[in-house]
Formats: C-alpha cells, sequence, structure tokens
C-alpha cells in the first residue's frame, strides 16, 4: 500500500496501522497539499490500485468489520470524522472552549466518556482494537491530548483516559507511532485542516487568537481564505434593499416564452415489463424531478415529461410470462409506475406512455418524412421464423447451439459459454424458446437508419453542444463517431409495435428503440395539443435536458438525434444530456426474481419518508462512477446530515424565536460576524446554483449541507442562549443572531425543496410562510424574513432511523426472504443441503473414507429426490401469475464428496433447466455464475466417463 500524506497528519497513522493489523507493508510519502488531488489528504493506493481519499472507508476497506459490528463500527467512524474532527479542528483554530457551556467538544467527549464505563475498547464484543478504537484514538491522542486542554479532560474524563493508556500500549501501536513520527497537537490539527474537504471553521479561522500559530497550507489558505471586506461588503448593501421575488405562476399549459429561460426536460421512458428499482429512479425520473423543481423555482419556463416505454420485445416476453396481452401487462404496469412516482413525490407535468394514437402518428411520420429525404435503406436479411408460434424470433426468443463452442444455450445473440457474439441464424438446432420447435431461416426485407451518410452532420452538431453535458454521455457517445457509424435496422418482423407504414411491410413494426424517443413528442402532445411550440420553436430558445443512465446514451446521443437531422424540419436537439453511471444496491446488481434490492414499491413499505429516499439517492447519485445504495449508510446520512446538521439548526432557530421573541423575528443589526456568516453562506449558495445549472445535483445537496454546517457554528460560536440571558444589548445581539439564523434556515428551504419538497413544505410552514409555494432560489442573499414576521410552530423535520431497524431491513432485501412463495423453497432447499452436510460429516466420523464414499450414493439420490419432490410441488402450487424461475440448487462440488455418473447427469438436467429459466428472465450477472457451476459438472462428468462433454450430453438426453 502507497499512501500520500502532508506533514503532521494524524489520519496516516491511522492507515498505518490498519495496515500492520493486516501485515500489510506500507510506503510513506510526503507531499504538498498541492501536489494531492483536490487538495485532499491523506490518499492511499492499496494493493488492488483502488486510490481512496477518505481515510475511513479506506480503514474499512483494509479492515473489514465483521457483519455484526459493520454498523456499529460504522456508525463510530462516521461521529469521528464529522463530529469529533470538525469540533477539534474548531478548538483548533479558535483556542476556544467552554467546560461551563458544554461546547461541541467538550460534549462530544462526554458522550465518549460514558460508552468507554468500564471498557477496555470501545466496542464491548471486540476484544481487541476496532477501526472505532483505531480512529478515535489516533484522532484524540494526536490533538487535543498534548493541547493546553490536554490534563483537564484527562482529569474530568476518567474513562477516556484510561482507555487511552490502554489503547497506547498495544504492541502494534507502539509499532505505528515509532514508524510514523509527527508533531501532535496543533500542528496536527492544523495539518488536518489544510487538506480536508469538508467546511471548517472558516468563519473563526482569520479571527482567532490562536490562529497566528497555525500554518495553513498556500491552496488550503486559498480555499479556505478568510471572508474578504469584499464579500461582506456585498452582504450588507444587499441585505435590505434586494426584493426578494416570488416563485412565477405556471398556468396549464406551460408553453416556452420569447426573451425567457424556457427549459424543456425528458426523463428517460421506463420499460413496463417490472416495477422500477431504485437505480431506475435516481437514473431518469427522480433525477430530472430535482432537476425540474430547481429550474420552477428559478422560475424558469419549465416543462417536465416522461411515460412509460411500452413497445418492444421486453414487453412481449412478459406478457408471454404472465400468459396475457402486450396491452394488459402496459395498462398493470402503468398504474404501477404511475404510483411509484407519485409516491416518491415526482413532479410530472404529465406523464404518458407510448401506446398512444398520437405516438403512431408522429413516429409514422418522421419515418415518411426521413425516407423522403433520402436517409432509409432496405436490405433483406436472414431471420428466424417459428411456424408454430407464426412470429419471427427476436434474439430474446431463440436459443440454439453455439456453432463455435457446441455449448448448447447459446442465446440468440451472444454465447455464454464462450462468450462470442453470434448471429441467431448461425445457431445449430435453434429452438424457439416459446414452443421449444425448430424455427426455419426465411428472409426479410428491413428498413434501416442510414446513419454514415449523416455522420458528418451528427458530428458538427455533436461539437456544438458536448461541453454541456455530463462527463458520462461524453464517454459514452464519442467513441460512436470515432469508431466510424454503420447503418442501424429500425425495423423488427414483430407483431407488438406501430406498425411500418408502407405497403409490403403491414407486418412489421418499428424497433423500440426507434419509436421510443419520440415518444417525448407524443407525451408532450397529450399534455397539450401546443406541443411543437416546445419541440420546433419559432424564434424562441428552447433548452432540452434529457435525463438517463449510460446504456441509453448511444440512442440520446447519436440514433435520435440522427433521425431529427434527418427529417430537417427544424425540430429540437438535445443540449443537455445528463446521462449517470448506474446505482448498485449493496455492491451487488437489483435483481428482482432473487429479491435482492429495493424496488419503488418496498421503499414505500419501509416506513422511511419518500423524501428521505430522494435525499438519500441524490446524496449517492452515480454522477462520475457507478455508486451504491448502502443501509447503514442511508441511516448514517439521515442521522447525522439531516438530524444532526440541517435539522438541529433550522430547529435551534425556530424554537429560539418562538422561546425568547414570541414566534416574531426579532430586529435584525448585521455586525462583522454576522456578515461573516452570511458570506459563508453566500459562498455556498453560488456554488449550489453553478451545481444545479448544470445538473450535479450531488454537489447541489452538499453545498446545502454546508450552509447548515455554517448555521450551526454560528449559533455555536455566537451562544445566543447565554446572550439573551445578559444586559439589554446582549438580549438585541441574541435577537440578531435569531433574526439571520431563521433567515438562513428560510433561504435553505428553498435550496432544499428541489430534493426534499415535503420537508421543505413543512419547514416553509415553521417559517409562517406559505405553502402554495417553495420560494425563490435567489442568487444573492437578502433579508427574506422582515422583523416581525411571525413564525409558524416548530417541531423537529426528521426522525432518527435506529440501527436495529435498519439491519431488519437489510436482512429483508438481501435476496434471502422466507415471506413468500418464491423463497420458501429455497429454505427447504437449504434445509435439505445442511441435512446433507450433516450426514456427510456422520459418516465421514464412524467410516473410514471407502465406507463413508459408498454411502454417498444413497445420500445424494435421497437429496435428488427431495429436490425433485420440492420442484414438482411448488410447479404444482405456483399459479401462472406467480410463477417465478425455478430456483434450484446443485449440490456443490469439493475434493470430499465427488458424485457417482447417475447422480452427474441428473444435477446436469437440473442445472441445464436453472439456466435456461433463469436466461429467459433474468439478467447475465444472475445466470452466468449458474452456467459457469453447469460448465463445471459437465467437465467434471467427462472427467468422470473419459467421454466428450456434447455426446455425453445427447447420451444422457436419449436416457431421459
Ligand atoms: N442501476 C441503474 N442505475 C441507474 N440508472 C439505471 C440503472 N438501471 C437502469 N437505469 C436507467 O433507468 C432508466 C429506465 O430503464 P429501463 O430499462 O426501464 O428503460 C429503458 O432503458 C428504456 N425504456 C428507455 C427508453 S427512453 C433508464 O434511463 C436506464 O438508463
Amino acid at each position: 500500500m502507497n499512501i500520500l500524506t502532508n506533514e503532521d497528519n494524524p489520519n496516516t497513522l491511522k492507515l498505518i496501522i490498519a495496515a500492520k493489523v493486516v501485515q500489510q507493508s506500507v510506503t510513506v510519502k510526503k507531499v504538498e497539499p498541492k501536489e494531492s488531488f483536490l487538495g485532499r489528504l491523506p490518499s492511499i493506493e492499496l494493493s488492488s490500485g483502488l486510490v481512496l481519499f477518505s481515510t475511513n472507508a479506506a480503514m474499512q476497506l483494509i479492515i473489514p468489520p465483521s457483519e455484526e459490528l459493520k454498523i456499529i463500527n460504522s456508525k463510530w467512524l462516521e461521529w469521528e470524522i464529522s463530529q469529533l474532527q470538525s469540533a477539534i479542528t474548531f478548538y483548533g483554530s479558535t483556542g476556544i472552549y467552554k467546560t461551563t457551556h458544554k461546547s461541541g467538544l467538550w460534549s462530544l467527549l462526554e458522550e465518549l466518556n460514558n460508552v468507554l464505563k468500564d471498557k477496555k475498547y470501545l466496542i464491548k464484543d471486540n476484544n481487541d482494537l476496532s477501526l472505532a478504537d483505531i480512529c478515535i484514538w489516533v484522532t484524540l491522542w494526536s490533538t487535543v491530548l498534548v493541547t493546553e486542554i490536554g490534563n483537564e479532560l484527562c482529569r474530568e474524563y476518567q474513562h477516556i483516559n484510561n482507555w487511552i493508556s490502554n489503547i497506547e500500549s498495544h504492541p502494534i501501536i507502539q509499532d505505528s507511532i515509532k514508524e510514523y513520527k509527527f508533531e501532535r497537537g496543533l500542528k496536527a490539527i492544523s495539518s488536518i485542516q489544510a487538506v480536508s474537504w469538508f467546511p471548517i471553521n472558516t468563519i473563526q479561522n482569520f479571527r482567532s487568537p490562536k490562529s497566528a500559530d497555525i500554518q495553513l497550507s498556500p491552496t488550503k489558505e486559498k480555499e479556505m481564505e478568510a471572508v474578504s471586506q469584499e464579500e461582506m461588503h456585498i452582504i450588507s448593501s444587499n441585505w435590505s434593499s434586494i426584493l426578494y421575488p416570488d416563485v412565477k405562476n405556471f398556468p396549464y399549459p406551460v408553453l416556452p416564452k420569447k426573451d425567457e429561460k424556457n427549459v424543456l426536460i425528458t426523463s428517460a421512458l421506463p420499460y413496463v415489463n417490472n416495477v422500477p428499482h431504485l437505480g431506475n429512479i435516481i437514473g431518469c425520473v427522480l433525477s430530472a424531478d430535482i432537476f425540474a423543481r430547481y429550474c420552477r423555482q428559478r422560475n424558469y419556463n419549465t416543462l417536465f415529461i416522461s411515460g412509460t416505454d411500452e413497445y418492444g420485445t421486453a414487453t412481449e416476453a412478459k406478457a408471454l410470462e404472465e400468459k396475457t396481452t402486450p396491452q394488459s401487462i402496459c395498462d398493470k404496469f402503468f398504474d404501477i409506475h404511475n404510483d411509484i412516482y407519485r409516491w416518491f413525490n415526482i413532479g410530472f407535468d404529465y406523464f404518458g406512455r407510448t401506446t398512444t394514437p398520437e405516438q403512431t402518428e408522429i413516429v409514422q411520420k418522421f419515418f415518411l418524412r426521413i425516407k423522403s429525404q433520402g436517409y432509409i435503406l432496405s436490405e433483406t436479411v436472414d431471420q428466424l421464423l417459428c411456424e408454430s408460434c407464426d412470429r419471427f424470433l427476436a434474439d430474446r426468443f431463440v436459443e440454439g447451439t453455439c456453432p463455435r463452442c457446441k455449448y448448447e444455450d447459446a442465446r440468440g445473440d451472444q454465447c455464454d459459454g464462450c462468450s462470442h457474439l453470434i448471429n441467431a441464424t448461425d445457431l445449430i438446432s435453434p429452438r424457439c424458446k416459446v414452443c421449444s420447435n425448430r424455427p426455419i431461416i426465411k428472409k426479410s426485407e428491413q428498413f434501416f437508419l442510414d446513419l454514415p451518410k449523416l455522420e458528418n452532420k451528427l458530428k458538427e452538431w455533436l461539437s456544438t453542444v458536448e461541453n454541456g453535458w455530463s462527463g458520462v454521455a461524453r464517454v459514452v457517445a464519442k467513441p460512436w463517431l470515432r469508431d466510424g457509424l454503420k447503418p442501424r435496422c429500425i425495423t423488427r418482423d414483430l407483431k407488438w409495435g406501430i406498425p411500418v407504414p408502407i405497403k409490403g411491410f403491414e407486418n412489421k413494426v418499428f424497433y423500440v428503440w426507434f419509436d421510443a424517443p419520440f415518444g417525448y413528442m407524443s407525451i408532450t402532445k397529450r399534455y397539450t395539443k401546443e406541443y411543437e411550440q416546445w419541440w420546433k420553436p419559432k424564434d424562441i430558445k428552447v433548452d432540452l435536458y434529457q435525463f438517463m443512465a449510460k446504456d441509453n446514451v448511444p440512442f440520446h446521443a447519436i440514433m435520435f438525434p440522427a433521425s431529427l437531422l434527418a427529417a430537417n424540419e427544424d425540430y429540437i436537439l438535445l443540449k443537455h444530456l445528463m446521462a449517470t453511471e448506474y446505482l448498485n444496491y449493496e455492491d451487488t446488481k437489483f435483481s428482482k426474481s432473487r429479491g435482492i434490492g429495493v424496488f419503488g414499491t418496498d421503499a414505500r413499505d419501509t416506513g422511511i419518508p419518500s423524501d428521505v429516499w430522494r435525499f438519500y439517492l441524490a446524496y449517492v447519485r452515480p454522477e462520475t462512477q457507478d455508486s451504491n445504495f448502502n443501509w447503514v449508510d442511508l441511516a448514517t446520512k439521515n442521522n447525522s446530515e439531516l438530524l444532526n446538521n440541517f435539522g438541529n439548526f433550522v430547529n435551534r432557530a425556530l424554537v429560539f424565536v418562538e422561546r425568547y421573541f414570541e414566534s416574531k423575528i426579532p430586529p435584525i443589526e448585521l455586525q462583522e460576524d454576522d456578515l461573516i456568516v452570511l458570506a459563508l453562506a453566500q459562498r455556498e449558495l453560488s456554488s449550489y446554483i453553478c451545481a444545479m445549472e448544470q445538473a450535479k445535483l450531488r454537489d447541489g445537496l452538499k453545498h446545502i449541507l454546508a450552509i447548515s454546517k455554517h448555521g450551526n457554528q454560528y449559533m455555536q460560536f455566537q451562544e445566543p442562549w447565554v446572550k439573551i440571558k445578559g444586559t439589554d444589548n446582549d438580549k438585541k445581539r441574541a435577537g440578531t443572531i435569531i433574526g439571520i439564523s431563521c433567515n438562513m434556515a428560510c433561504l435553505l428551504s428553498a435550496l432544499l425543496a428541489p430534493f426534499m419538497p415535503s420537508t421543505a413544505r413543512e419547514l416553509r410552514s415553521q417559517l409562517g410562510l406559505a405553502t402554495n409555494s417553495y420560494g425563490y432560489i435567489p442568487d444573492l442573499i437578502t433579508n427574506i424574513l422582515p422583523t416581525a414576521h411571525k413564525i409558524g410552530k416548530p417541531s423537529p423535520l426528521f426522525k432518527k432511523i435506529e440501527d436495529k431497524s435498519i439491519e431488519t431491513l437489510r436482512k429483508k432485501y438481501a435476496g434471502k426472504q422466507e415471506t413468500t412463495n418464491e423463497h420458501s423453497d429455497v429454505k427447504s432447499l437449504d434445509n435439505a443441503i445442511a441435512e446433507l452436510d450433516t450426514k456427510v460429516k456422520e459418516l465421514k466420523a464412524k467410516h473410514d473414507k471407502s465406507g463413508w464414499q459408498s454411502s454417498q450414493v444413497q445420500i445424494f439420490s435421497d437429496l435428488k429426490k427431495k429436490l425433485s419432490d420440492l420442484i414438482s410441488e411448488k410447479n404444482k402450487s405456483s399459479d401462472s401469475k406467480n410463477k417465478k424461475p425455478e430456483i434450484v440448487l446443485v449440490p456443490e462440488q469439493n475434493g470430499d464428496v465427488s458424485m457417482d455418473v447417475a447422480s452427474l447427469e441428473s444435477a446436469i438436467a437440473m442445472q441445464g433447466n436453472l439456466v435456461r429459466t433463469l436466461k429467459s428472465k433474468e439478467e447475465k450477472s444472475v445466470w452466468q455464475p449458474e452456467v459457469e457451476k453447469l460448465l463445471k459438472l459437465k467437465k467434471q462428468l467427462a472427467d468422470l466417463t473419459g467421454i466428450a462433454p456434447t455426446s455425453n450430453e445427447k447420451k444422457s438426453k436419449k436416457k431421459k
């Protein structure tokens, strides 16, 4: 492991200790902060090549805590980084702490002291150093313990004192201290400050009597530069002179207007073959909604539309699975999607669907126009036709033997045995996945979009817009043009879709990815007959923003713009392609059939408010790389950022007004301290707007939290609760502090509204504001709440999420639920396997190898019987509607227990069934491991019999 660090940084000591715990060697290189990535240090390069900038995240990777201790460790690490380090750096830069008023630091230490009572280590069940022990110990030992308050701390907090000495004597700690020498105390504190990313104590830095001792690095010094006279001047001159505008009313239908900012926002249209999961939600509708809400609060003319994507083989396959018609699948899932998005508070102007007459009309019209402009080619292609089903087979509906590796269950487009791409017509012994009959090859003429002919136009257009795209969108789109475009087939011999309006092509439909993007227009047309004002504006500027995840980029960056360019009718092309990477679920992929992940309806059932889901999904929005949904993190962010940071600040301010000022905003007389906190908030506000204008939603949210953090520190430092009991002047001062804080809370309510609309509405009601508006998002901070404005009734905005409930939810959605029929068979099979294990162990204890090996045949045939009983029972009991892929566990092979030929053959047959079933319903990541198991079993059989896999497979089939 390689660590890069600045001088005297205690966080580096944590990493060195962690490396010693897992016996890994480290090299430490000292660098200047300016040489680091974004000024953050230490960074650590793990042996896997991964580089991390968060020390505590790295610690958890180096020493992964056991499953049971994960939550408690995580909680302490969050406490250490966001509260303890913050309070220590505050102390470091101000030199101020107060035992009498329980300063932030002192109350944190008291909390720690209570927990450490009668404990050798922080986490009771850990009999050795835990991650939490290491991190908290390093921070205290390296910083405040050797400052002037160190002795007082040890005297007052005996349990902390004992614990510090105990940990210090640990051999690993001793070794590490010897290896990494640095100056403890104020130097260490300023070293953390110089390279940390969160806003710490900028208010006091330049004012602290001790700050002269603290040498900040040049980079950080600039970043955390003291508020300038000019910044303060701007605040004071704007404070009472700028009017705070109202948010406009947008009457129906919202239409673009000349000389105004007009923003057309689309979210990708989700398929109707499933309930959307959290990834789908943040990937398209939620991101678009946050952005649309932001735009409306900036008084932009905003139209936000979306809907369901209802054509295509995904719908047909689902209909076959549910033994119903594609249209009834669309109707059923349209309602499900609609309900889910309503619960998530997605504020579409219109949520439509693609199976409408408007869609058919628009798609056919565009096709004819593109054809008339000479951009449509036709070509004859070989296709598989299933005569018994009377349908041409889309790739999803055909399987056969791979012409290359002879793997029997190759798909129509790719072989999972050798991974090579194949043409469905090249499959040996192809079979229809619906009826298993052999399809025939039939020639069929199809239409192609002539992309090569459009390449130059596309390149020219792209160069004018791509700067406004998200990084992911640019990265995905670029190679398409770089590698040269090929004609793209846009019609299919299917029944479910929009008919091709050309004689001789009546039985063909448009490929779903040709028709879907026109859905944006047709859905707008359902919203207003004037839809062309948005899509084909005359003398009006409309900016089109499109939200989706990376897999949708080629269709929006290349295929759809190419169609519009070909039509050459002045329809607008997208300006901002806001694509994300993928959200994963607890380090794995979402899978409906395995019960892994949280799907729209599950989120509602958890009892966690939709606003908290919105907040967390925005917090982990995969803007630059795939990100992860994590239950513990959700609880931690709720408890630390929403409850302790944001909620605490606004509640303290409001309760204070209620208690001491008869619920009326007191007069405000701005002093330097107030100008400073407002100037710091102004910086965050400007950064918020800059981020939100580019739809960098995650960053936008962090700037909101930074404002409330500044607010909390301001209150903590100003102590209005002390001043209110002092002289008349002190009381006035308390009034100003609270007036400023309430104004900041009011600003925060507007900034938070795009992310958490219900919470923002509640906060605005507590602030005594009308709740028919979320508040204008201003460029500049002004006095929004005037003196004597009456507030409403304050109450806490957020609830703590307890560890216990989060653990229950984590288990519930981890894929092994036992609550549904779908999983009861897994449980029974698990029991059967466990039974087998016990039998084998018993036999091994009683007999020598020859003895227990001879018994295994009986054991396996018992197990086989149990498995097939379970399967047939399940097949009998499950009605067609609820039919889910059968889950069959084939016994894992190991050195001790090997199977005989009959058992292997039977296992192969079962595994083959499993693979086939999974492949018809699941994504590759789900069935690929099962394919590998199948291949392994086949190889074992071949090794045992000396017969090559293919001929043996035939033999085993004949036997059946
Ligand atoms: N794991 C994911 N994380 C983020 N976004 C994701 C993830 N998986 C998919 N998506 C995005 O969700 C929407 C909807 O996807 P769906 O497969 O239902 O629909 C389509 O892709 C098309 N019907 C879109 C036609 S315009 C999508 O943006 C995915 O990229």
